[in-house]
């Protein structure tokens, strides 16, 4: 097997900011693994919060890119990753998910079948897709929930954790006035104190709000568990849930937990999390970080296994380079092609 890096600039369509930031670009790093003609692809992105920088990406991806060659082929590198056997004790989950979604994709086209089959579902998955407005103004908020509306989106996530929470409840209910019937979910990612949460669930609650994410700074799992237990709203672990074992102190704690493939490793560890809550009283959400399609695709053949699916960081790039994964509509389904059934876009530039 033979393994090659690209790296590219995603540029996002507007600045995304949320309570601790603002990003108006991030790096994506592309991992092609040949073999026998036949090549397959992955992604990680960058992330100041997660610490992952592009030299970190491109430095792990050339190490696992070299390490994939001694294995006879992509069916047994994937059972390596698989059991253990293969990710470093250091390299970045969001790296071992980037190998991983490139040998699923390898492993697919070799074998004619889509991704989810390969996990175990037959039928094509499809998820309405929650769509997230950033911190943003109030008439922005609003043109753009309308604008969600149109396009057919039923779920809509508003970023929140302004220094006065005041700005949150009016942008929700200014969302909530120009999409009386969306589902809406708020992510304060992190900002607020137990005193703030408990005063604010309930007014949100009141505007309709479905379920909150990562209310509180994570890091106090604890306290987190405390407010979901008297909590109006489902409350969804975020930061505090990065990981299997992440989760498992949380199961039945909360209400949900969001899993990215990034953090927690590649789509067999998202299974063997939602392995580990099934049964729990804690739900999936699948959610992700601003990627391309290829990014997200892997996520994609698991959504239908979340009851909150927030697949949408590639609606949010100015230029998708990748294709397949859908979303537009406020639906994301895989392409139905083997692999990951995604394809790189057509750019200005590319010759016919
Ligand atoms: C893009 C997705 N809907 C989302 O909100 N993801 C993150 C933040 C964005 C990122 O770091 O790329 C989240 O906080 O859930």
């Amino acid at each position: 097997m033979k393994a090659g890096l690209r790296t590219v600039r995603l540029e996002l369509a507007e600045p995304l900011r949320i309570s601790r930031s603002t990003m108006s670009f991030r790096d994506a790093v592309w991992l092609a693994v040949e073999h026998d003609g036949v090549t397959g692809h992955g992604e990680a992105v960058t992330s100041v919060f997660y610490r992952l920088d592009t030299e970190t990406l491109e430095r792990h991806l050339a190490a696992v890119g070299k390490d994939l060659a001694r294995f006879p082929d992509p069916e047994s590198a994937l059972e390596a990753l698989r059991t253990g056997d293969s990710a470093g004790v250091d390299v970045p989950a969001a790296v071992t998910a980037a190998a991983e979604a490139a040998l699923l994709d390898l492993v697919g086209k070799r074998s004619g079948r889509p991704v989810h089959r390969l996990l175990g579902t037959a039928a094509p998955p499809v998820a309405a897709t929650a769509r997230t407005i950033g911190i943003t103004s109030l008439s922005h908020a609003a043109a753009q929930a309308r604008c969600l509306v149109a396009s057919g989106f039923e779920v809509i996530k508003v970023k929140a954790g302004t220094p006065d929470p005041e700005d949150d409840v009016e942008r929700v209910r200014v969302v909530r006035d120009a999409a009386p019937h969306v589902r809406l979910l708020l992510d304060p990612n992190g900002a607020w104190t137990a005193a703030q949460a408990r005063a604010l669930l309930p007014r949100f609650a009141d505007l309709g709000v479905e379920a909150v994410e990562q209310p509180l700074a994570p890091g106090d799992p604890e306290a987190l568990g405390a407010l979901a237990e008297r909590s109006p709203l489902p409350v969804i672990a975020d930061e505090d849930a990065v990981d299997l074992e992440d989760v498992r102190r949380l199961a039945g704690r909360v209400q949900g937990v969001n899993v990215k493939l990034a953090k927690c490793g590649g789509v067999h560890a998202a299974l063997r999390i939602a392995e580990a809550i099934d049964g729990s009283g804690t739900e999936l959400m699948l959610g992700c970080l601003t990627a391309s399609s290829l990014g997200l695709a892997p996520a994609v053949h698991l959504a239908d296994r979340a009851r909150w699916a927030d697949l949408d960081g590639h609606l949010l790039l100015a230029h998708d380079p990748w294709t397949g994964i859908g979303g537009g509509d406020g639906v994301v389904h895989p392409s139905g092609r083997p692999g990951l059934g995604v394809r790189k876009a057509w750019a200005p530039g590319d010759v016919a």
